[in-house]
Parts: structure tokens; C-alpha cells; sequence
């Protein structure tokens, strides 16, 4: 089947768009490459530093500076159920790498920040800033030049958008991402979430709360939702970043072991010094990025992609924006329900068809980029493969040619949606992002008067006084990335659920994120520019009638030009969300965090040597902060 005409419209906008910075990151990539292994342009003192505690026949490799060595950067650490299972992958990769004559090296760990530990606390204000944090952790361990290729251990949120963006920045190694997959099934999401709103009323017992999550969250392994995580393990499925089906294997199994090994030693196989090199700068390029859009969008993925994929994008050269994702979800069909598009969980998915069943019904119906470089070479179609272990002899079948469950997995002949589910709504309150594929057709359009609050505290304590039963549209700001890190406001979902359920028409607009679990009431999260960067938020006052509009994709407010123009910026007092739980440490960040729309980036795009290169068409970068809101503004004037 042809490319579909606009997947191929607006992959060609993307190169154009990203040319100078792509040009840029390339040649940069091949500035960085040296004949032979990296550590031979070290001195002998670097050298000896390097291997100085390693067994024998590992130093004497290393010594030779002929066998490729592997870097090893986890984000191992017991806090993340899905992240806890790393703690023994070093080693049997280090055996899986020296049983191919080479080395494998732990260059350095990353930190790692469970969202659901700190949704709805302070800690979650680090949330974001812990994926820029993580890419220069990357960037640390990497810095060592001692290495040939790279094995990068995480699974969630800000994890895998971090390691990427840090491997990014090493585009001249080959790079594959290694999971450790999700928990097995425990009550279900749909369970979870009754519970919880019946606590938010009253009517459980706290005794009774922790019992469903303990019920939910109860081993090893990542939860078993289509949030961020999952939807990371996705997208470095359709990336070709994984060997292939290893996304949703259970942790502590020989299958998942296996998969481990044997991305182990496909690294050393695709090193410059085996003759298949594969760097990773090549691998991301802009057809795999939008791969990578369509298929979070075709399994109704996560909204925090809206910015992480913006800023992965942007760490190789490449320049994408909400036009982007918006005219993508327009055509592609979304095939998969997962809770909170649905009720089932990510094993569920993946016994039904899993990832691999997605990208080939999206290939064969011209939807996907075939001819993209991957982990293993050209051709994403040897993606569409599930893994088995036969003793101990692993080997891939195609993925199967119809689904296991037509309620959780569907052919592109018979989507459960002819769209992808996640639009850019737009008006004079700025330009947002809305996910539609978990939102009920009767509530995708909301017409009421506004509620205004500058925290998520401010709207709970309204909620517990009854003063929000009612339609409103909950306008909740100062939540950006300047002003307090762009947290998830996930916490919200049970009291606006118990209010939509109870008949209330109801919606959310922020400046701030929404979580990946996050879904049946509408919002436009992500607001662009925030009120910090003058955006329009600050002008709406309560009771401003606002309407959010999925079908027509406009945010407006419907007050008068010449009584909104008249208005002066609400302001408030941020310093509660810059003093304490490790917060005064991310002052930097706060001051040169770039837009929400710009992928809420702490780093500049690429750009050749001696000149500064334009950040959109047509608007001169000149001494503009990378990622500015001066720039974004022109781009977002409605
Ligand atoms: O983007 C995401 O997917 C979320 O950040 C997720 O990682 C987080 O853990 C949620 O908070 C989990 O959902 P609950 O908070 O409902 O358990
Ligand atoms: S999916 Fe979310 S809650 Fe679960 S381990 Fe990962 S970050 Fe923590």
C-alpha cells in the first residue's frame, strides 16, 4: 500500500523544517565518529583510569583497543516497580557481551522519578525537569568516551525520553533500550479508579483505598496502564530501539532474560567494528519520529508525548510541532483500547496482538514509514515479530495475522475510531492539546463558566466545601514549566470524574500536564505560552463563559475583544513552589525551560558551528534563548 498522502506531507514538512538543525546534528554525529574503537583517542592514563577494576580478560580487551566496549547506563533504583527489576541485568549483560568477545562497562546510573509516588505532592514539581536531568546523567556516564554502542536500562515517564535524548547527543554509537516489563495483572484499572472516586466522596474507607491500589500495584514490574511508561515501551518498539516484542515480556522470566542477552550482543554486532554500524543518529531520524507519532496515537498514547517527543525530536536535529500530531491523528485510525481508553491493561494488549500486531496492520495500510534504519538494519516490517524462547533458543514469529480480542485490538480495516484520539485545540487562550480517545462523544464539547485556580490544592479544597457542583470549566494556571516544573494534575480525576458522572458538565484547562492514566474528562492541558510567558490564561476571570471544543479544535473564551484586551495578567506569589523538597535546585531550569509546544526542552537544537539557525521558518533565532516564548509567540498568534 502507498504512503498515506498526508503521513507523507507531513514527514516532508518535518525535513524541511529541520533542515539546517538536522544538517547540523549530522555533521556534528560524524565530528564525533573515530576510525576504530572510541577509547583509542584516550592517553594511557585515561585509559588505566578506565579499566583499572576490571577482572583480567576484560582489561587486557580493553587494553588492546580492538574489541568495541559496551556502555551500560541504568536508571535502576527500588522506587519504580518497573525500574526494580534492573538491579541484576548489569551482570548478565556483561556475561551476554563477553560470550562475543567484547565488554560491556557500567558507565553510570541515572536517577529515576516514580510519578505515581509523587502525583499530587511536591515532589512531582521535579517531575519534568528529571527527563533533562536523566539526558545529562546519559551524557555523564557517556562522557568517558570509552564506548562503542549503548545498552540504555529504563522504562517510564521522564526515563526513556531522558536516556534517549542523552544517547541523542552521542549519535555517533548505536543505541538499544532495554525494558524490563510490566507486572502481572492484579485489580483491575477500572476497579482502581471505582474505588477512588467512591473515597473522594466518602464512601470508602482509607483502610479500603490502599487495599485496591496494594490490589493494583502489587509486584515487579511496570503498571499495567497505557500511560507514559507503556506508551515509552510503544514508541521504542515502532523506533526499531527494541529488539523486537521485548516491550511487554514479564520481568524475572527466561523469556525476558533472553531478550536482554540478546540485545546484549545485537549492540556489539551493530558496532563501527563489526562492520554493521548502526548509530543511533541514524536510526532517529524524521520518518522513525513519525513513526513513533502515529503509533502512540493508532494505540491512544500518552499526552505527555506531546512534549517528549517534541524534545527527543529536537535532541537529533529534527524540528516537530501540534500541526504535526494534530493532522497525523487526523488519519490514523486508533486500534487499540487500553485502560483509560478502555478497560484493559497492557498484558491484556499484548496476549491480543501486542505492539507488533499494531505496527503491521498501520504498515500494510500505508500509515508507517517502512524504509527506516533499525537496531536491525533496514525495514521496520522485522518489527512486527513477537519473541519465544524454545529451551533456551530464542526465536520471533510474525505477529499474528488477526487479533486475540476485537474488544482491546482491531484491524486498520476495523478501527474502534477512524482517528487517533489526540487533537490540538486552539483559540484565544492559546494552543493546548485535548485527548479525545478516552473521552465520551457527549462530553467532547463544554460550554460553561469559568472557575480560576492557581493550584491543584486550591481546586480540592473547593471540592471537599461543595462548592463545584455545577458546570464549569476549571481554569487551573501558574502550572507551567516556568512556574513550578509542569506537573501532572492527575490527582483532579476522581473529584472532576464524581462530577462528571453526577451529571455536571465539566472540563479542564491548564498550563500544566495531564498523567498518561489520565482520561474520561476533557481537558486542554499544556497550554501554550503559559501565563509566566504572558499567556492568555491570566486574562480569564471567573465566570468568563469558556468553551472547549473537540470537534472544531478550538479553546475559546467568549468575552469581548475590547473588554479581554483591557485586562491586566493575573499574577500570584510562586515561591511556595520554589523552596523545599529539592525545588531551589531546579531554579535554572525554571528560568531556561523552553515552551510546552517546543518539547519543555532545557537544551538547544542543533546548530552548525558559526551561525544561529532559525527555531521555526521564517523567525530568526537571533540572540533568542533556544526554545523562547518570544519565538513561540509568533507561532502561536491565532
Ligand atoms: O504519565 C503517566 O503515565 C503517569 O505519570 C503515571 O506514570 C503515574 O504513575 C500515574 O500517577 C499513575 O496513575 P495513578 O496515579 O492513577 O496510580
Ligand atoms: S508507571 Fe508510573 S507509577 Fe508505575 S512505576 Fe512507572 S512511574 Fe511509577
Amino acid at each position: 500500500m502507498a504512503l498515506h498522502s498526508v503521513v507523507q506531507a507531513v514527514t516532508d514538512r518535518i525535513v524541511k523544517r529541520s533542515r539546517p538543525s538536522r544538517g547540523a546534528y549530522l555533521a556534528h554525529l560524524d565530528a564525533a565518529r573515530v576510525q576504530g574503537v572510541q577509547r583509542s583517542t584516550l592517553s594511557c592514563t585515561n585509559l588505566a583510569h578506565g579499566f583499572a577494576a576490571f577482572p583480567a580478560n576484560d582489561k587486557l580487551k580493553l587494553k588492546e583497543t580492538k574489541k568495541p566496549s559496551i556502555a551500560i547506563v541504568s536508571s535502576y533504583n527500588d522506587m519504580l516497580s518497573a525500574h526494580q527489576p534492573f538491579h541484576y541485568f548489569p551482570e548478565v549483560i556483561k556475561q551476554a557481551v563477553r560470550d562475543v568477545g567484547a565488554v560491556a562497562q557500567f558507565a553510570g546510573g541515572t536517577p529515576a522519578m516514580c510519578d505515581g509516588v509523587t502525583q499530587g505532592q511536591p515532589g512531582m514539581e521535579l517531575s519534568l525537569f528529571s527527563r533533562d536531568t536523566i539526558a545529562m546523567s546519559t551524557a555523564i556516564a557517556l562522557s568517558h568516551n570509552m564506548f562503542d554502542a549503548g545498552l540504555y536500562l529504563g522504562v517510564c515517564d521522564k526515563i526513556v525520553p531522558g536516556l534517549l535524548i542523552g544517547a541523542l547527543h552521542f549519535g555517533h554509537l548505536p543505541a538499544i533500550f532495554v525494558p524490563a516489563g510490566p507486572m502481572t495483572s492484579g485489580i483491575s484499572n477500572k476497579e482502581k479508579a471505582r474505588i477512588r472516586q467512591l473515597y473522594a466522596q466518602g464512601k470508602a474507607t482509607r483502610e479500603e483505598l490502599l487495599e485496591c491500589e496494594m490490589g493494583s500495584y502489587h509486584g515487579a514490574g511496570t503498571c499495567t496502564f497505557y500511560g507514559t511508561a507503556n506508551s515509552n515501551q510503544v514508541l521504542m518498539e515502532f523506533m526499531g530501539l527494541h529488539m523486537p516484542g521485548a516491550a511487554f515480556i514479564t520481568p524475572g522470566t527466561p523469556l525476558r532474560d533472553a531478550l536482554t542477552v540478546a540485545a546484549s550482543q545485537r549492540a556489539v554486532a551493530i558496532t563501527q567494528q563489526n562492520g554493521n554500524y548502526i548509530p543511533v543518529g541514524h536510526v532517529v531520524d524524521e520518518k522513525s519520529i513519525v513513526n513513533a507519532v502515529v503509533g502512540l496515537l493508532a494505540t491512544g498514547g500518552s499526552t505527555n508525548h506531546t512534549l517528549h517527543l517534541v524534545a527527543i525530536a529536537r535532541a537529533a536535529g529534527i524540528v516537530i510541532d501540534w500541526d504535526d500530531f494534530n493532522e497525523l491523528s487526523a488519519v490514523v485510525p486508533l486500534l487499540a483500547r487500553i485502560y483509560p481508553n478502555g478497560d484493559a491493561d497492557v498484558n491484556h494488549f499484548n496476549a491480543a496482538g501486542g505492539p507488533g500486531f499494531v505496527m503491521r496492520e498501520l504498515l500494510d495500510a500505508g500509515l508507517l514509514h517502512e524504509d527506516v534504519n533499525t537496531i536491525l538494519g533496514n525495514g521496520l516490517r522485522a518489527h512486527c515479530a513477537e519473541p519465544f524462547l524454545d529451551d533456551d533458543k530464542l526465536y520471533w514469529k510474525d505477529s499474528p495475522a488477526v487479533s486475540g480480542d476485537l474488544d482491546v485490538l482491531r484491524p486498520a480495516s476495523a478501527p474502534f475510531a477512524p482517528d487517533g484520539g489526540m487533537i490540538l485545540v486552539k483559540g484565544n487562550l492559546g494552543r493546548a492539546v485535548m485527548k479525545v480517545s478516552a473521552v465520551k462523544e457527549q462530553h467532547r464539547v463544554v460550554e460553561a463558566p469559568a472557575l480560576t485556580f492557581n493550584s491543584q490544592e486550591d481546586f480540592m479544597h473547593a471540592y471537599q466545601a461543595g462548592r463545584l457542583d455545577r458546570d464549569f470549566v476549571a481554569v487551573l494556571r501558574f502550572q507551567g514549566p516556568r512556574a513550578n516544573g509542569m506537573p501532572e494534575l492527575h490527582a483532579l480525576t476522581p473529584a472532576l470524574a464524581n462530577l462528571q458522572d453526577a451529571g455536571r458538565h465539566v472540563a479542564l484547562v491548564t498550563d500544566g500536564r495531564m498523567s498518561g492514566a489520565s482520561g474520561k474528562v476533557p481537558s486542554a492541558i499544556h497550554v501554550s505560552p503559559e501565563i509566566l510567558a504572558g499567556g492568555p490564561l491570566g486574562l480569564v476571570r471567573d465566570g468568563d463563559i469558556i468553551r472547549l471544543d473537540a470537534g472544531m479544535g478550538t479553546l475559546q473564551a467568549l468575552v469581548p475583544d475590547a473588554v479581554w484586551h483591557a485586562r491586566a495578567q493575573a499574577t500570584a506569589d510562586m515561591s511556595p513552589s520554589h523552596i523545599g523538597m529539592g525545588r531551589e535546585l531546579f531554579s535554572m531550569f525554571r528560568h531556561v525551560v523552553g515552551p510546552a509546544e517546543q518539547g519543555a526542552a532545557t537544551f538547544p537544537l542543533p546548530s552548525p558551528m558559526s551561525t544561529t539557525v532559525p527555531l521555526h521558518e521564517g523567525v530568526d533565532s537571533g540572540d533568542i534563548m533556544p526554545g523562547s516564548d518570544e519565538d513561540f509567540l509568533v507561532k502561536a498568534a491565532p
